[in-house]
């Protein structure tokens, strides 16, 4: 597996003022993992815990109060690239569309309300393929429309004039018309309803079969990570706690949050009702110390109010940060 970007004890922070008392949200906190090409692989955890804050950062959006306070993101492309070292014009230039592009929550961040959506692709085409007419575009576009399966009449229509699942679909064909290596896909099925859900999500598998790309989901839906994803991370209060294929996640979780999270999906006839995670998630302005998740596990040690549990690769390609599976700690 060739690793397409890497992330190095990131930290990314907000720094915001509530009722005049300044506060920082540490909502990336210290994490560390690699992507690679050719695989889809899915943020999971509860709303809040800094799965959409990590995408923005990896993808170089640091809008004010969000900043990094340090870490790494490296792109590997022909050689590496520093991704928070780019001015905003370089990565226009260079890397947005053509290298990687970015599915936000809600298609109308993306679509312009008063152009067609045919204009809206040439658009983007035309900043990237200068020595081509305008005809030629089109047809790229045409071509490119017709490969994803959508209807090419949606060509001739404002964003307005179309569902909120076509939407969603004319914003992926969007992101991919560059054919990019990376897409960032941030809840790119919420708002939409459960068999819409289910065209998108198979529209997101098939062109990433089709152009052996590699995409980071988020959403917080565990169902769909089961049904898209290669690889799952598990995020809870601003640090990553779990990453292994998904299959090994849903067969063997190892960390206590991430059994609660697995153990939410219902089951087709089942009936009993599920156990979700006692109490509720912590402040990222001031989180619990040593693991982040002692206070609502069922399993904590004092180790673990007082240590923060390293990430470490417990079995083959799955890593855990928590003292109960690394078996250097005992219970007292
Ligand atoms: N613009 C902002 N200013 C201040 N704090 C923010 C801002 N955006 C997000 N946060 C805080 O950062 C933390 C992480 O938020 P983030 O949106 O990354 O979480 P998430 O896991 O993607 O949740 P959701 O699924 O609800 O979007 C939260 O505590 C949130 O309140």
């Amino acid at each position: 597996m060739k690793k397409i970007l890497s992330v190095e004890n990131l930290k990314a922070y907000y720094d915001v003022k509530v009722f005049g008392i300044e506060r920082t949200v540490k909502a990336v906190d210290n994490i560390s993992f690699e992507v690679y090409e050719d695989e889809i692989l899915g943020l999971a955890g509860e709303s809040g815990c800094g799965k959409s804050t990590l995408i923005k950062v990896l993808y170089g959006i640091l809008k004010p109060p969000l900043y990094v306070k340090s870490g790494k993101v490296l792109y590997h492309l022909n050689q590496p690239v520093d991704i928070l070292a780019m001015d905003i014009e370089d990565k226009k230039e260079k890397l947005y569309w053509k290298v990687v592009s970015y599915i936000p929550q809600g298609s109308m961040n993306v679509l312009n309300p008063l152009l067609r959506i045919k204009k809206q692709f040439t658009n983007i085409l035309k900043v990237h393929h200068k020595e081509k007419a305008k005809g030629d575009l089109e047809e790229m576009v045409v071509e490119h429309i017709k490969n994803l399966g959508l209807p090419r009449e949606v060509l001739n229509s404002y964003p307005h004039q179309l569902s909120g699942g076509m939407r969603q679909r004319v914003t992926i064909a969007l992101a991919t018309v560059l054919t990019p290596r990376i897409i960032f896909a941030d809840e790119p099925t919420t708002a939409l309803d459960v068999v819409v859900q289910r065209g998108v999500l198979q529209l997101l598998k098939d062109l990433q079969k089709m152009y052996r790309n590699t995409i980071i989901m988020v959403t917080h839906d565990i169902a769909v990570h089961a049904e898209l994803t290669d690889r799952l991370a598990v995020m809870y209060a601003g640090k990553m706690v779990e990453l292994s294929s998904t299959r090994e996640i849903f067969k063997n979780p190892l960390h206590p949050y991430t059994k609660f999270l697995i153990n939410s999906v219902p089951q087709i006839g089942e009936k009993t009702i599920k156990n979700s995670a006692p109490g509720s998630p912590p402040s990222l302005a001031n989180p619990p110390t040593g693991c982040r998740f002692h206070p609502r596990c069922p399993l904590a040690m004092r180790v673990c109010s007082e240590k923060e549990p390293p990430f470490k690769e417990i079995l083959p390609e799955h890593f855990v940060a928590c003292f109960r599976v690394g078996g250097d700690e005992k219970d007292d």
